[in-house]
Order: structure tokens, then C-alpha cells, then sequence
């Protein structure tokens, strides 16, 4: 009885902590640092455990010796698999690949993690070292054996490999694998793994053994069973992932999508081209919008309204470094979440484009991405003026650009159209160049897909956006704007609106790069913009969220005097913030 209870106690505690383990490992990265902590601690009790229990030989000091021997391998399964103690090599191999070469690589994806478990096993022997129970220290020789077996025998090949628990930030390991249908080593593991099992087995039933003893020799017979047993399972055909399923419960499932980024400068038409690519959105596929407003009222948000698709609001100001972690993590959410197909992201007009590429190249979305397409929306009217002053912007824009939307070419005659585009094909000469008019394409046939292949290295510091001193810039700053955003209580006609957006195209509070915002024109509402220099004023729908807003960008701002004048007409005109 004794034993019968032994062995099951060994395989429901053994079940347990590894459902645990793999169900703590699909948590969001953030809990990885906690997890950890906590597993440390555990760790830290096992130890102490195993020295209190190694001179306890009585039925709970065979318990209490087998659950300390598992915990302290616990941490190296949590510390290992959440990527905290791993290797120097966070990478898979290179193509072709082999042999020795290969190996010497595997090792170092783990090096760190195995040689923590010999410092562990150096202390768990110490801390028992000649004392009577010494069934802790054989569960953790033995969960070690498993592994290393287990381990050398999916790096030489075996038919099922569980791919599937290899966490996010791990995939790279999948290099490491083999599949095949067995390999040389494969019969030594099972007969070495067998023969012990007989051993300890016959310990546990030998006539004359103490509960103690018939308890302990028990823990250690489930635990080499198990051996035996994931060792078949590494070759047969056994659907084992079902044994794990609840573990597997914390992974949100991402299905793999299509990352589509429209940039642009401020003001070109991102959001007139978004607001098309929607309009002509398969339904069938799910639509998730990425919009990264500059400025504290993200009216973009409001402006796409995509029938089916949903608008999530990325962490206000630029996407750069600094904000890379959030802005990964934010989408990793969005994809477990709302499982989209495609996903359409507006970083500001200011955004580092190329830390935006970064986030998606990063472990946590790469395996998930399709393909990724970058639409660069072009303000032809705007274009030579803005260029003048921001050529840096554009030059590194424009070599990462697959194709240019050249939009607004209703504003421009064929002279300045032509500067445009021959400037843009000195910028990028192998760029396809689509003409538009209000992110319409003309004359153009509609299949264009600006499919990202082979780029230039994202973002790395030292280029253009970094100035002389090796200072590195983002955001609005960089290209020394500065934002104001205002809440109109009131309400304003259209050509109040249009006079004071007259005065300030003209430079009267200082220079307005962009200037968007919906107002309250008696019944009625009003969007208004400025954009590459121009003013326009159409009639808006409103959303039940929407409140009165203008949001500016620019240089120079006269605070006070854009409040007021606001206030004027509007009456009652509110300073929200300014940034
Ligand atoms: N005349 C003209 N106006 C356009 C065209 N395309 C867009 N616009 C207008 O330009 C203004 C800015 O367009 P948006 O699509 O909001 O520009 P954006 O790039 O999203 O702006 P930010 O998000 O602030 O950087 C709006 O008033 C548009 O209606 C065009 O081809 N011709």
C-alpha cells in the first residue's frame, strides 16, 4: 500500500509542477521576472529542505526528501525555458550547418542553464553528503538524466520533437531539432533507463524494506518510468501534447498575420490611405488598426473608422527605443487578443520607422509574421519645402521604401510633380512610385503590394537620425516641433474656422506643420486640417466619443495666442494640455 500510494503521489506531484512550469512559462513576458523570483525562492526552501530531511529516515522524510529533489529542478526548468539562465547563443544556426559545428552551437544555446544545473546537483550533494536519506538527491540525478537524454536524443533525431512547448523566445531552438524516425543513441537511453528502473523497483519490494525505504525507492521508480515512458514518447506516435494541454492554457494561440505600416510625414495622407486600404479590406479577414497619434488627444483613432476593424491606440508620442518594449508588447497583446489577419499600423508622422520595423523583427512577433508591407505616403505639394528642411527624415524613409504613394498630386503642376518624383528616385531608385490623389492610385494597375524583402539593417544608432555628437533623437524634438493640443467647448461657423485657420497658415502663432481637430459648428460638426501648408475645412460625421478637438504641431507656438484666438469664436475654449 505503501507503495502504491509512493508511486502515485511521484506521478500527480511530478504532473503538477510541470503543468505549472509550462503554464507560467506562457504568461506575458512581464510575469517572467516575478515567476523567477518565485522559483528562486522555492529553490532556496528546497535546499534547505533536502539538509533538514538527509538525516530523517521516516516515511514524511522520504516525502519531504522526493518534493525538495523536484523543486530544485524545477528552477532550472523555470530559469532555462523562461530564458533567464539560457546560453550565449540566442540564435539558431546558419544554413548548412553541421556536424561537430552544429553541435558545439546547441551546447552553446544552453551552456549557461546546464552549468547551473551541475552547480545545483554540487549543492544538493554537498548538503546530503553522507547521510541516510538520500532520496531528494536521487530525484534530482534523476529528473537530470532525463533531461540530458531526452536532450541529446532530439538533437540526433526523433519522430515527435513538441515543438509546441518551446515558448516564444525560444523558437529559435527548433534549428537544434531532428526529426527522424530514431537514432543510435536512442536504444542505450531506453536499456541504461530500463535496467536502473529494475533496480530501484526491486529496492522498493525487497523483503524486509522500511516504509521509508519502500516509499523512497518508489518515488524513484515513478520517476524512472516516466523516463522510460518520455523516451517512447519521443519515437511513437502518441498525440502526448493532450498530457500538457492545461499547461498550455496561459499560451493566447497568435495566428500568423500581415503587418502593413503606412508612414509619412505629418500630414501627407496616412490616414486617407488607411481609411481606403479598410474600405477595400477583405471581410473575411480579420482587421486590426495600430494608430500611434503625435499629440495628447489622438484624434486619428476617431478618424478611422474601419466598418468591421478594430482601432487600438498604440502609447501616445513616437515609437523609438525607448518605447520599443511597449510597443511589442502592446501588439503581442493585440494578437493574442483579437487574433487578426492583418494588422494596419499609423505610427505618427514623426515616428522612427525603423524602430517600428525593429518591434516586428522582434522573438516575440517574428514567427507570426507573414510578410510585412510599407506603404510611404508622399505630400507632393509639400514635398520640396519639407525636404528642404528635414532631408535626413526623408533620406532614411525613403531608402527603407518598397513603394512611394506620391499623394495631394491635385496640388501640383507636371513641373513639380516631376522634381518630386526625380528627387525620390535619386532617394531610392529601385522604390515603385504610385501617383495618387486623396491616397486614391491613378492610372495605375491596383495590384501594387509593397512587400518588404531584403532591407537595410532597421534602426541602428549611428545613422541619420543621430545627430554629429552620436546623440540619438526621436520624436517630434528631433525634428524640433513641439506639440499643443486644445478642447473647443464651443462652437464655431465654417468660415470662423476658415479665417482662423487663414491666420495661421500665415504664421501668426508661429510655424503650424499640421494642425488637425473637429469642432462643433451649431448642429452640425466640422473637421479641420492643415497640412503641407494648406488649410481645409469638410463637413464630419461624429462618433459618440467624439468631442471638440484641435491637436497642432509646429515650431515656435504661441500658446497663449493660439488659445485665445480659439476661444474667440469657439467660447469657451479650454487649454487641455500642451506637450
Ligand atoms: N488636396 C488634397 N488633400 C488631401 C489629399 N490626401 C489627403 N488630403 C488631405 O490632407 C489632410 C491630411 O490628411 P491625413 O490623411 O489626415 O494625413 P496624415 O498623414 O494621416 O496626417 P498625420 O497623421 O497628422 O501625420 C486632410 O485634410 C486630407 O483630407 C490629396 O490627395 N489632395
Amino acid at each position: 500500500m505503501t507503495i502504491a500510494i509512493a508511486l502515485v503521489a511521484a506521478l500527480v506531484l511530478w504532473w503538477a509542477s510541470t503543468v505549472l512550469i509550462i503554464y507560467l512559462d506562457g504568461l506575458r513576458p512581464w510575469t517572467f521576472k516575478y515567476s523567477f523570483a518565485g522559483a528562486t525562492l522555492v529553490m532556496a526552501a528546497s535546499l534547505w529542505g533536502l539538509h533538514e530531511t538527509a538525516s530523517d529516515t521516516s516515511l514524511t522524510g522520504a516525502y519531504l526528501a522526493f518534493v525538495a529533489g523536484l523543486l530544485a529542478w524545477g528552477w532550472q526548468e523555470v530559469s532555462f525555458y523562461m530564458g533567464i539562465v539560457t546560453g550565449p547563443r540566442k540564435a539558431a544556426c546558419p544554413e548548412g550547418c553541421g556536424g561537430w559545428k552544429h553541435f558545439g552551437h546547441a551546447i552553446q544555446t544552453s551552456l549557461w542553464h546546464e552549468l547551473a544545473i551541475i552547480a545545483s546537483a554540487v549543492a544538493v550533494v554537498a548538503l546530503t553528503w553522507g547521510q541516510p536519506n538520500q532520496f531528494g538527491t536521487w530525484t534530482f540525478m534523476i529528473l537530470w538524466w532525463m533531461h540530458q537524454s531526452a536532450k541529446l536524443n532530439v538533437f540526433l533525431g526523433v519522430r515527435n520533437l513538441n515543438e509546441e512547448f518551446l515558448p516564444e523566445h525560444l523558437t529559435f531552438l527548433k534549428g537544434f531539432l531532428n526529426k527522424r524516425a530514431m537514432n543510435l543513441l536512442f536504444p542505450f537511453s531506453i536499456t541504461i533507463s530500463t535496467v536502473i528502473t529494475v533496480v530501484v523497483a526491486q529496492a522498493a519490494f525487497a523483503d524486509g524494506a522500511s516504509a521509508f525505504e519502500q516509499a523512497g525507492y518508489s518515488f524513484l521508480t515513478a520517476m524512472m518510468a516516466l523516463a522510460i515512458l518520455e523516451h517512447w514518447m519521443l519515437v511513437l506516435p502518441m498525440p502526448t501534447a493532450a498530457l500538457w494541454s492545461a499547461g498550455l492554457k496561459s499560451r493566447g494561440e497568435i495566428r500568423p498575420f500581415v503587418a502593413e505600416i503606412v508612414v509619412g510625414f505629418l500630414g501627407a495622407g496616412k490616414t486617407t490611405f488607411l481609411q481606403r486600404l479598410l474600405a477595400e479590406a477583405d471581410p473575411a479577414e480579420k482587421t486590426v488598426v495600430l494608430v500611434n497619434d503625435f499629440g495628447e488627444l489622438g484624434i486619428d483613432a476617431g478618424l478611422v473608422s474601419g466598418g468591421d476593424a478594430e482601432v487600438v491606440e498604440l502609447p501616445n508620442g513616437c515609437i523609438c527605443c525607448s518605447l520599443r518594449g511597449d510597443v511589442t508588447d502592446r501588439l503581442r497583446t493585440v494578437l493574442a487578443d483579437m487574433q487578426p489577419d492583418r494588422v494596419l499600423i499609423e505610427p505618427s508622422g514623426v515616428a522612427d520607422v525603423g524602430a517600428l520595423l525593429g518591434v516586428l523583427e522582434t522573438p516575440e512577433i517574428k514567427p507570426h509574421l507573414r510578410e510585412t508591407r510599407l506603404w510611404t505616403v508622399i505630400d507632393a505639394a509639400a514635398f520640396v519645402a519639407d525636404y528642404a528642411r528635414l532631408h535626413d527624415y526623408f533620406a532614411v524613409q525613403a531608402r527603407l521604401a518598397p513603394v512611394f504613394i506620391v499623394n495631394k498630386t491635385d496640388l501640383v503642376d507636371g513641373e513639380e510633380l516631376a522634381t518630386v518624383l526625380d528627387t525620390l528616385a535619386s532617394l531610392n531608385p529601385r522604390a515603385e512610385t504610385v501617383l495618387a490623389r486623396h491616397a486614391q492610385p491613378i492610372g495605375h494597375e491596383r495590384t501594387v503590394v509593397p512587400v518588404l524583402g531584403d532591407r537595410p539593417e532597421p534602426h541602428v544608432h549611428g545613422s541619420d537620425s543621430d545627430d554629429r555628437a552620436g546623440h540619438h533623437h526621436h520624436g517630434p524634438d528631433a525634428l524640433g516641433f513641439e506639440s499643443a493640443s486644445l478642447a473647443l467647448d464651443g462652437s464655431l461657423s465654417s468660415a470662423q474656422l476658415r479665417s482662423l485657420l487663414a491666420r495661421l497658415v500665415d504664421g501668426e502663432f508661429g510655424r503650424i506643420a499640421r494642425a488637425k481637430g473637429i469642432a462643433r459648428d451649431g448642429d452640425g460638426w466640422l473637421k479641420f486640417d492643415i497640412a503641407g501648408g494648406r488649410a481645409s475645412v469638410t463637413a464630419h460625421i461624429p462618433r459618440d466619443e467624439d468631442t471638440a478637438r484641435v491637436m497642432l504641431i509646429g515650431s515656435d507656438l504661441d500658446r497663449e495666442g493660439l488659445a485665445t484666438a480659439f476661444a474667440e469664436p469657439a467660447a469657451g475654449l479650454r487649454l487641455v494640455a500642451t506637450a
